[in-house]
């Protein structure tokens, strides 16, 4: 490693989003700053591979370690640099890049590459349910239910993931949850519950269009239980990023947040789908990740 100039690991998923990425390290190779940048590559082999990776970089002499693919991929490598001094920076290849969005970080390889080359970077809040952490959004319900059937689907991509997404919608049932935020109660019955970290899911779909990441909270946006006619509607509010003054979901603000459910069920946290049980803890840990942004 050099001593002269910064350290940089790049963590490449080579399956996100459907895209191919051998070609990569060229491209870095081509617009990385080598005067004040020394690179070394890695591809991710498995789930859970990203993870470890990171988890041994965290360890060494690295200035900045790079996490390029989706969400699922971010997730696994932020989840090693909570509280670290390493900075973490972000190429998107995934489906929907909500947190890379969110941060303005643009979609091309070669200008996310070249904002590495700027260093500019800020310190932003990450969430913890039951002890995973998530970074961008976790949620329960129906989004958790869909991308618990996504992963056994064979096509990535975010043509897929709709197609998938109006079929399973047709026949999903609402959930009665019971739910504690910062120790005020609410019963609901909800389609799905988001928490929201940054505000949208990925693909310029805002569910909570007011959040913020540096702000010390969670919004736990429940979306009503809702008709199929309803949906379009739900759907246009998403888009135009307006679900805030919506009657089919309810926003509320909190940083420690406890959910009941009737059964052991889905959870995802970064569209990465988990089963756990009736009981969910939901904490903010506030200013905690370093994260390159625009
Ligand atoms: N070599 C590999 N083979 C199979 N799966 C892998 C491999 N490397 C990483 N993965 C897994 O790929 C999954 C999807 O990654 P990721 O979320 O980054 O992409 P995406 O789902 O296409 O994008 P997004 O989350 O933005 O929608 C992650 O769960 C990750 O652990």
């Amino acid at each position: 490693m050099s001593v002269n100039k910064s350290n940089i690991f790049f963590i490449i998923n080579p399956i996100s989003g459907g895209k191919k990425k051998s070609s990569l390290p060229s491209l870095i190779d081509q617009y990385l700053d080598k005067e004040k940048f020394a690179p070394i590559y890695a591809f991710t082999e498995y789930v859970g591979h990203a993870s470890e990776l990171a988890e041994e970089a965290e360890k060494k002499n690295y200035d900045i370690i790079v996490a390029v693919g989706g969400d699922g991929t971010i997730n696994e490598v932020a989840s090693k640099l909570v509280h670290s001094d390493k900075i973490l920076a972000i190429i998107p290849f995934g489906s929907g890049n909500g947190l890379a969005r969110f941060l303005n970080i643009p979609l091309t390889a070669q200008k996310a590459i070249s904002l590495i080359n700027t260093g500019k970077h800020q310190v932003i809040d990450t969430a913890e349910l039951n002890g995973k952490k998530f970074f961008n959004m976790a949620g329960m319900g129906f989004d958790a239910h869909l991308s618990s059937v996504f992963a056994g689907n064979k096509k990535r991509g975010l043509k897929s993931y709709v197609e998938l997404g109006f079929k399973e919608i047709t026949t999903y049932k609402a959930q009665p949850y019971r739910i504690d935020i910062d120790g005020v109660k609410y019963d609901n019955d909800a389609f799905a519950i988001s928490i929201a970290n940054s505000s949208q899911y990925g693909n310029n779909v805002y569910i909570s269009p007011k959040s913020s990441l540096i702000d010390g909270y969670l919004d736990v946006c429940i979306i009503h239980p809702i008709s199929l006619v309803k949906l379009p509607v739900l759907a246009f509010q998403m888009i135009t990023a307006k679900t805030h003054k919506s009657s089919l979901v309810k926003i509320i603000r909190g940083k420690h947040i406890k959910i009941e459910r009737n059964a052991p069920d889905a959870v995802h946290l970064d569209g990465e789908p988990l089963q756990l049980g009736e009981s969910l803890e939901i904490k903010i840990v506030p200013a905690s990740l370093k994260i390159l942004s625009n």
